[in-house]
């Protein structure tokens, strides 16, 4: 579904990205990993629109979206999250789902604002789709609550449950796990699983957290100093001694 080929960014004498091809496929969940500054935000953003590649191609479904806008990636259903939050706090859990899925509507910008106001069928429609998310994310018990009142986990999943709302085909996870206890990495992990099939077609991921990568991960690509280090499944990189070298030095 995605291609990524020769992809490379640099920021005057910084290569933040160099050469990098990886393809995800139909029904994957798909992790780009690598310590701190290895390339995989800038990666993301290649991808998505944000930044321009220095050179290279990007391929969706088919098409050359290399220089696709990030609006024109969100309509052809490439949806991503950011490292900062994207939820809107001074709404509630329901109201932050149902205006994700206004994003890819025709529909006026008032109706944005107040979702609830003048419901049609297509509105009801779109209320119980986001419940319907919200549940399937164990968000269920909070479907009133502000988001402010939220804890760090279940922002998290607020987090995936809008960028669920806005229909995406590829889901795009820049570390959805961030500030996550064990329990609460556990259950995001139980629940990323589910969603390859149902309501995305493919996940790409970036994250840190290493139990939760090796757990979801049916693809992974190592990423250090811009470049490709490693490629393969979980069991395959975690015996690769040039990861273990770059994550934890010789010594490993
Ligand atoms: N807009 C920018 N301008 C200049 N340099 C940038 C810019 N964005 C990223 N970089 C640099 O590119 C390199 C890769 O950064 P990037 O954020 O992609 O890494 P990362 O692997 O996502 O790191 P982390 O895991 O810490 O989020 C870093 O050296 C970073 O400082």
């Amino acid at each position: 579904m995605l291609e990524v080929q020769g992809l490379c960014k640099s920021f005057g004498g910084i290569h933040a990205v160099r050469e990098i091809d990886f393809s995800v496929a139909k029904g994957q969940i798909f992790s780009l990993i690598g310590p701190n500054g290895a390339g995989k935000t800038t990666c993301f953003n290649l991808i998505t629109g944000f930044y321009r590649p220095t050179s290279g191609k990007v391929t969706w479904d088919g098409e050359d979206v290399t220089a696709l806008k990030p609006y024109d990636m969100a309509s052809r259903g490439v949806i991503r999250t950011f490292q900062k939050t994207n939820v809107l706090r001074s709404l509630n859990v329901l109201d932050n789902v149902i205006h994700a899925h206004y994003l890819q509507e025709r529909t006026p910008l008032w109706r944005t604002f107040w979702p609830h106001r003048g419901q049609s069928q297509r509105d009801r429609q779109i209320e119980d789709s986001s419940r319907e998310i919200i549940e399937m994310m164990g968000l269920g018990h909070r479907m009133e609550a502000d988001a402010n009142a939220l804890s760090c986990g279940e922002l998290r999943l607020l987090e995936v449950s809008v960028a669920l709302g806005a229909k995406p085909r590829l889901l795009m996870l820049d570390e959805p796990a961030a500030g996550l206890n064990t329990r609460e990495a556990n259950d995001l992990a139980k629940r990323l699983i589910q969603l390859p099939g149902k309501w995305v077609e493919s996940l790409l991921l970036v994250e840190h957290n290493m139990h939760l990568v090796m757990q979801v991960s049916d693809h992974i690509v190592v990423m250090n100093f811009g470049q490709k280090l490693a490629s393969g499944t979980p069991q395959e990189i975690q015996s690769n001694p040039a990861v273990l070298e770059a994550y934890m030095g010789k010594a490993a």
